[in-house]
C-alpha cells in the first residue's frame, strides 16, 4: 500500500537551528498516531510539515506518492485539516468563519453539512450567530474543528485539540475523532495527556529534541 504520508530523511532548520533532524516516517490511510513529546521538541513544526504550511529544508515528504513541493496548495488543503493549537477565528461571527472556506471556492454555506457537525459536537446551531468575541476558549476551540471539517479531509492533524475544553466536550469531541477515524479519516493529534494520548490511538509517535524517539504499536 502507498503511504498517505510519507517521510524520508526529513530536517527542518531554522537558520543554525534544526527543529527536526532526519525524520523518515510512513503513515497509512486509516492510522491513527498520537503525537506526544516535550514543550520545544518540534511536535507542531512536524504536524506543520504534514501539511505544507511549511517546506522541508532537507529530505523529500510525499503525499499518496507525490513530492508535497509539486501539489497544488489548494488541493492539500482539501485533503487535510489541520487544527492549530490557538484557534484562529477571524471577522464578526461563527458564521463568518464556517462560510469563508465555502467563499473562497465560490460555494455556498452547505447548511446541511454545519448542521451536522453542530450535532457531532453536541452544539446548537444557534452558535452561527454568536459573536467571536464572546465564544469561550473551549468553544473556539469546536468551531475551528468544525471548520477543519467542513470539507471532510482525508486527513485531520490536531494539535492538542482539546486543551480549553472540560472533561465532558472532551470526551465528545475524542468520540467524534474515533468515529471519523472508523470511517477512514487518517489522525494524527498532538496531546500532552497520556490518557489521551492511548485511549483510541492505533500507534504513539514520541518526539524529543527534534528526533524520532520511538514509534510504538498499541493495538
Ligand atoms: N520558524 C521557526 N523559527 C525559529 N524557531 C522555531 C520556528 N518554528 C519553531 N521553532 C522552535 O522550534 C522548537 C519546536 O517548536 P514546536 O512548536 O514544533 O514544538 P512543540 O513540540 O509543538 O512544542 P509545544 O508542546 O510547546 O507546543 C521550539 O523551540 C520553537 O521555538
Amino acid at each position: 500500500m502507498t503511504p498517505q504520508i510519507a517521510f524520508h530523511k526529513v530536517f527542518y532548520r531554522s537558520g543554525e537551528k534544526a527543529i527536526l533532524k532526519d525524520l523518515s516516517l510512513e503513515i497509512f490511510p486509516g492510522d491513527y498516531i498520537s503525537v506526544v513529546g516535550p514543550s520545544g521538541s518540534g511536535k507542531s513544526t512536524f504536524l506543520k510539515l504534514c501539511c505544507h504550511l511549511i517546506s522541508p529544508t532537507e529530505g523529500s515528504i510525499l503525499i499518496n506518492g507525490a513530492d508535497v513541493m509539486k501539489l497544488d496548495p489548494a488541493e492539500l488543503r482539501k485533503k487535510i485539516g489541520y487544527c492549530f493549537q490557538t484557534p484562529v477565528l477571524f471577522g464578526r461571527t461563527v458564521e463568518d468563519n464556517l462560510s469563508y472556506p465555502y467563499r473562497i471556492r465560490n460555494r455556498k454555506m452547505d447548511g446541511g453539512r454545519v448542521n451536522k457537525l453542530f450535532s457531532l459536537f453536541q452544539m446548537d446551531p444557534d452558535y452561527l450567530k454568536h459573536e467571536i468575541v464572546n465564544l469561550s476558549g473551549g468553544e473556539k476551540q469546536r468551531i475551528a474543528l468544525i471548520r477543519s471539517l467542513l470539507f471532510q479531509p482525508e486527513v485531520l492533524l490536531l494539535d492538542e485539540a482539546t486543551s480549553a475544553l472540560d472533561p465532558e466536550n472532551t470526551l465528545i469531541v475524542e468520540r467524534v475523532i474515533r468515529t471519523l477515524n472508523q470511517d477512514g479519516v487518517t489522525v494524527l493529534w498532538i496531546t500532552h495527556n497520556p490518557e489521551q494520548s492511548r485511549k483510541y490511538a492505533g500507534r504513539l509517535l514520541a518526539i524529543e529534541n527534534g528526533e524520532i524517539k520511538s514509534m510504538e504499536a498499541l493495538k
